[in-house]
């Protein structure tokens, strides 16, 4: 089986041009990262973690460090990840001063008998399995806490805004034995609530992944993904026998017209076929197969280099 490894940074509205060659080079790394992982034999539940792990340690993503700030102007993740070989499944949502969000999860999945822990027992569970703690202001960038203040200004003056371009994280990947694995993690939206948990760590909204049909990650506005369940639908229109493109615009409108919420899918099949598609302004995606990296980040423009 070829490996394949698709990444997403998020369902994005418009990027500056600076910023777009920065994540542009962000995303393509955690591509390279994911597919070598593949093709020196690793699973696809290490390629899906190893390629968010780049993501979150990357400043220009909205997961690990670049989250982006609840109303008190801190930090709290959420994170899940998936194996489509047996269902195996593990979360964390809530979660402060972790780097890398995202290998919590993997433990949960993998060293607890459940498959979602939350706040202050997801951080004794995360001291037990050696996972240093950073510093908070750590994790916190610049650009974020202006971007905090900036929504409170608008939104006290009751000014129309739209999310600003965060940059949510995921994967999706097929391994050389034909399992599928996806991860997700982010810090969710700017300006909410403390103790809020969007979509990204629920099993079937922020990703899905089964062996039988293929695995998906999502982005996009949490509460919308939570209700339609984003995830789990799109890959019931692939079992329905719809293509990759045609499932992912499916559940993608559904959401639109059903909840008017917006997003983006990463999606790859049991056979190897993937397909990135979104309803926000752009997501900036990368998808690596057979030697070659394909990415984009708005319709404007698609790329396709030589992984080295
Ligand atoms: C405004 C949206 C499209 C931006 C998008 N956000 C998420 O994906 C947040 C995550 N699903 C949640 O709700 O916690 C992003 O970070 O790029």
């Amino acid at each position: 089986m070829n490996p394949v490894v698709v990444v997403h940074g998020g369902g994005a509205s418009c990027i500056s041009k600076d910023r777009k060659e920065r994540v542009h080079q962000g995303i393509i790394q955690a591509a390279t990262a994911g597919y070598n992982i593949l093709k020196e034999g690793g699973s696809a539940v290490d390629a899906v973690e190893g390629a968010v792990t780049v993501l979150e340690n990357d400043p220009e993503f909205n997961a690990g460090c670049g989250s982006v700030l609840n109303t008190n102007g801190e930090v709290e993740m959420d994170a899940s990840i998936m194996s489509g070989k047996d269902l195996s499944s593990g979360a964390v949502s809530a979660i402060r001063c972790i780097a890398n969000p995202i290998s919590l999860a993997r433990l949960v999945m993998e060293k607890t008998p459940h498959c979602f822990l939350t706040g202050q027992g997801a951080a004794e569970f995360a001291a037990a399995m050696g996972i240093p703690t950073v510093p908070g202001e750590q994790l916190i960038t610049e650009r974020n806490v202006r971007h905090l203040q900036k929504e409170k200004q608008e939104k006290a003056a009751q000014k129309p805004h739209q999310q600003i371009s965060l940059g949510t994280v995921g994967a999706v990947a097929l391994d050389c034995m034909g399992n599928v694995a996806y991860a997700t993690s982010t810090g969710g939206i700017m300006n909410k609530m403390v103790g809020r948990v969007g979509d990204t760590p629920c099993i079937g909204s922020g990703g899905y992944a089964d062996n039988g049909i293929g695995a998906v990650s999502t982005t996009g506005h949490g509460e919308s993904i939570l209700k339609v369940n984003l995830a789990r639908l799109t890959l019931f229109h692939v079992e329905q026998g719809k293509t990759l493109e045609e499932a992912a615009n499916m559940s993608l409108d559904y959401m639109k017209c059903k909840v008017k919420g917006l997003g983006g899918i990463i999606v790859v099949s049991k056979a190897g076929d993937w397909a990135a598609k979104w309803t926000s302004e752009a997501m900036p995606w990368a998808a690596a197969k057979d030697g070659k990296v394909h990415s984009g980040i708005d319709l404007s423009e698609t790329r396709v280099t030589d992984l080295p």
